[in-house]
């Protein structure tokens, strides 16, 4: 468990946060590139595609430091449904429409690693997550000495029963130690077969942010940052492991009311 504390940013809008997003996932991206050359990323679904591509699609200032460079980036996602690509709960889907097609070709096209369509076709999840996992390491160059694949940034939502990825309060999933990516078959929030990095994985990357916009998530911020009673949820679970390689990009409404001590300024 990580003793540092992980960094709460608040905005008065979600386009200022996602102003300040772009700085923050391009700084990983650069100091990536100088260490690998190649930018291993892991996305989430729900609401952060959309403020993903806010960030990342506006005009910068047009230095190399402050343009991504799509063609150099491996994405990965941190959790998806057990759907066809095409269907309308695919974490895959929602990302092209909203970010990969939209990428202006002079920027590049990234790698991205959706679900295997066969497999989902057999309906057989475990199988889904062995074949994502098999990706990852390729990707990763795993050999059988490498415990842990390390993305240099995971994006994350946070649901408002404090969920992240497939990753549910209460599930043993939660427990899961070996395993880079698990099967989920019953999530309380449909579709209910997933795939999902595991939390050893999550809190291996080099930066682990979360976004969370609204005022639907103002109780379970509470939860995670105040409460006793809240250090169990997943969210919780990945500060806990992440420390201050954690950063949470919230707006004002999200953390009305949450008094946590800390709130880093970026
Ligand atoms: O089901 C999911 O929900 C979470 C949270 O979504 P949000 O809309 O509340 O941000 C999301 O991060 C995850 O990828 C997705 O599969």
């Amino acid at each position: 468990m990580a003793t540092s504390q992980p960094n709460l940013y608040s905005f008065s809008s979600t386009a200022t946060l996602a102003e300040q997003l772009r700085p923050y996932i391009l700084r990983s991206q650069n100091a990536a590139l100088a260490r690998h050359d190649t930018f291993r990323i892991a996305v989430s679904g729900g609401s952060l595609p959309t403020v993903l591509a806010r960030a990342l699609l506006t005009p910068g200032n047009g230095t190399p430091e402050d343009t991504p460079q799509f063609s150099k980036w491996h994405i990965f996602f941190a959790d998806e449904r057990a759907v066809a690509l095409d269907h309308e709960d695919s974490n895959y889907r929602l990302l092209q429409e909203e970010l990969l097609h939209k990428i202006p070709a002079e920027l590049g096209a990234p790698v991205v690693y959706p679900i295997d369509a066969e497999a989902v076709k057999k309906d057989d999840t475990q199988q889904l997550a062995d074949l994502y996992q098999e990706d990852v390491m390729r990707v990763f160059a795993a050999k059988d000495s490498v415990k842990l694949p390390v993305f240099d940034l995971i994006l994350l939502g946070c649901g408002p029963d404090g969920h992240t990825c497939s990753l549910f309060p209460g599930h043993d999933l939660l427990r899961e130690k070996d395993a880079w990516v698990a099967a989920e078959t019953n999530s309380p929030k449909p579709p209910p077969k997933r795939i999902t990095l595991t939390l050893p994985v999550v809190t291996s990357a080099i930066q682990i942010a979360f976004v969370a916009t609204g005022a639907g998530k103002k109780d379970i911020m509470k939860a995670i940052f105040d409460s006793e009673e809240g250090r169990s949820l997943p969210s919780a679970l990945v500060n806990q492991g992440g420390g201050d390689r954690v950063s949470w990009f919230t707006d004002h409404p999200a953390v009305d009311g949450v008094s946590f001590p800390s709130r880093g300024n970026l």
